[in-house]
């Protein structure tokens, strides 16, 4: 059912300068308009929904207050920023956010000036705002010029160590800097750790309706300047701070918590430090993910993402699926492993659902563990439990492992110890764009001495790699599969390992070979149906593994075909690049053998469909045709690209 809200005064607003003459109680109209436009605009797009509506009246008081783009909003993660787009210019391209050519579903520097700084992995926001304060200290140059830096983030992004840092840093500075810290008890699951609980405890000893006539006050209750010190302060504001001594040791006011639903605690608390502010100050603002939309609200994500849905009843419109996801079968297959083998846990960093370690965590639930936003803490957990004899998987998305990376060479490959990554999320995933796609992995992992690096093909070839993963106690090993659904193949009864750097034959052919590695092989099919139907049937071959590489296989469609290609759903450096240092290693590039690598291009490839992106890739069945094609010096069809 299309939806579209009455918005009086958002249609006035052209960029945030519109909402400078709105009176308070029109800033409160105007975030009813703006929560209602946003669930009407995910609703035809899908994306990222709960976080946005529990950020209405900050956004609208943020804007109001400050001003953009002279200074600098920057949201954590940025997921939650399409209210923010809707308010600076964007509202007439909302129905393009997260698709080939359109808006990004995150903030993007390239995008509008008033996404000062681009994000999509958490936790960056107080050192890139701590950046921006710094630079207009030193007069560095801006287009738009310099003003406050104002970071928002979320509870959950709080619990990663990068925000610790920047806090670390920016209480040592001392220099002006507004932190936001929106408090929904949540992250995309609910938030686990100490902090969480820490922060809950400031929220029940200080619960805002106490605070409501003081935050009315504020302005002058509030002393110049608040960094006189935080027992000074807190003693100032009486009711409105309850010593957030954790932020407060670490050189920040603290002031909250406060309502971050109520415009008339918003609204003057912002301006007051806008006012008086000489410091590091960290407003903690208690929302509802979700908040104004029910059927988010009672999601157990409180509506963190959606496909497009029908606002009147929140049912989503989901495709029926063909075959069972990558991730679950992933997660079936290490239940099964784990109930015969009681040395193998599992651990997420804040993606349960989203890696399917619910599942084994309902299951075994003592052997699962959520360590929160905390990617480098994850990896390094999982060198201990190793090396304390356990066999820990750690299922984390390939773009979310870069941020562990110094963990996997140093915790885990030096020493050798048996985990076991299982890399979801490989390769191009489609509407959230570059900043997650999983490119990199094959490159970082396979360089690593005693690395094991395994692909999957499909969906019964993971079955068995988890298996041959969970075997596997020489060293570490990882295994990487596609976002979304498998494509259709039987499934195994039961995972039997493989032998380790050892790949596969799929079809024996004539003048080229194509291995390939992972998930782009039912591409290589379909594109050596159609070279077969031209007379150049090829030879196909999974490599299964890029470290140990199958080097009998390589050499030998190397030496037994005219023409040799490779292609993997990864950046260069990764298969492609050891199989053509084998080839060189070797001399068969002497004897004359055509050699061609298809990896993900040396571009920062923009959101569309998988296919889509893969087709800017040129990685598609028939871009894999032409370049045979190409390589054998076949007159190519018309039409079809290379
Ligand atoms: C480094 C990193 N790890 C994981 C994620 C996946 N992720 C995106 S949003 C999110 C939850 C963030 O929670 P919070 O900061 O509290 O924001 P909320 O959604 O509650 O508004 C997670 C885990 C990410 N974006 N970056
Ligand atoms: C913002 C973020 O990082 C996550 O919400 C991400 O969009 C989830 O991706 P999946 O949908 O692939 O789990
Ligand atoms: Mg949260």
């Amino acid at each position: 059912m299309s939806h579209a809200p009455q918005t009086p005064l958002l249609d006035r607003v052209r960029t945030p300068a519109d909402i400078k003459s709105f009176s308070d109680s029109e800033l409160r109209k105007l975030a009813d308009e703006l929560r209602a436009e946003t669930i009407a605009a995910v609703s035809r797009t899908g994306g990222h929904l709960g976080a946005g509506l529990g950020v209405i009246e900050l956004t609208v008081a943020l804007h109001a207050v400050f001003d953009a783009p002279r200074d600098k909003i920057i949201w954590d993660v940025s997921h939650q920023s399409y209210p923010h787009k809707i308010l600076t210019g964007r509202r007439e391209r909302m129905h393009t956010i997260r698709q080939k050519g359109g808006l990004s579903g995150f903030t993007k520097r390239s995008e509008s000036p008033y996404d000062p700084f681009g994000a999509a992995h958490s936790s960056t926001s107080i050192s890139a705002a701590l950046g921006f304060k710094v630079a207009a200290d030193l007069g560095g140059d801006s287009p738009v010029g310099h003003g406050d830096s104002i970071a928002v983030i979320g509870d959950g992004a709080m619990s990663a160590g990068m925000a610790y840092e920047a806090m670390n840093h920016a209480g040592d500075l001392g220099r002006r800097l507004i932190v936001i810290l929106n408090d929904n008890e949540m992250s995309i699951a609910p938030p686990v750790g100490a902090m969480s609980r820490y922060l809950s405890r400031l929220y029940a000893e200080a619960p805002f309706q106490d605070l409501k006539e003081a935050a009315k006050g504020a302005v002058s209750l509030l002393p110049p300047p608040f960094r006189e010190g935080a027992k000074r302060a807190r003693d100032l504001i009486k009711g409105m701070a309850v010593g957030g001594t954790l932020f407060e040791a670490l050189g920040f006011s603290y002031l909250g918590p406060i309502d971050g639903h109520d415009m008339e605690q918003l609204l003057p608390v912002l301006r007051t430090v806008k006012a008086r502010a000489d410091g590091p100050v960290l407003i903690h603002t208690i929302t509802q993910k979700g908040k104004g939309y029910r059927p988010a609200e009672s999601a157990p994500d409180r509506g963190h993402a959606r496909a497009k849905f029908d606002v009147a009843t929140g049912e989503q419109k989901k495709a029926p699926s063909n075959a069972p996801s990558y991730t679950k079968v992933f997660a079936r297959s290490l239940i099964d492993e784990a109930s015969r083998d009681s040395r193998i846990c599992a651990v997420t960093a804040a993606m349960p659902d989203g890696t399917g370690l619910d599942l084994f965590g309902e299951r075994f639930p003592s052997r699962c563990f959520d360590v929160g936003i905390a990617e480098q803490h994850g990896v390094t957990f999982c060198a201990g439990l190793a090396a304390g004899g356990m066999r820990p998987f750690a299922a984390i998305y390939s773009t979310f492992l870069q941020r562990g990376y110094d963990q996997v060479v140093h915790d885990v490959a030096i020493q050798r110890l048996p985990v076991r990554f299982a890399i979801d999320r490989a390769g191009l995933v489609g509407a959230d764009g570059a900043t997650h796609a999983g490119s990199y992995d094959v490159a970082y992992l396979s360089n690593l001495p005693g690395f094991t690096v395994m692909a999957a093909a499909d969906e019964a070839e993971l079955v068995h790699m988890v298996a041959t993963a969970a075997r596997h106690d020489e060293g570490p090993i990882a295994f990487r599969y596609p976002r979304g659904e498998g494509v259709g193949v039987e499934m195994p009864e039961r995972g039997v390992p493989l032998e380790i750097g050892k790949g596969r034959m799929i079809r024996e052919g004539g003048r080229v070979a194509i291995l390939s590695f992972g998930a782009r092989l039912k591409e290589v099919l379909e594109a050596a149906e159609a070279l077969e139907a031209r007379g150049v049937a090829p030879t196909v071959a999974d490599a299964r593994f890029a470290k140990p590489l199958d080097r009998e296989l390589v050499l030998t469609l190397a030496r037994e075909h005219e023409a040799l290609v490779t292609i993997e759903e990864g950046a260069v450096g990764g298969f492609g690049s050891h199989v053509a240092q084998l080839l060189a290693e070797e001399g068969v590039f002497d004897s004359g053998l055509k050699y061609r690598s298809m990896v993900l291009p040396d571009i920062f490839i923009d959101q569309a469909k998988p296919e889509e992106m893969y087709a800017v890739a040129a990685m598609n069945a028939e871009h894999i045709e032409a370049k045979v094609l190409s390589l054998l010096g076949v007159a190519q069809v018309a039409g079809r690209r290379a």
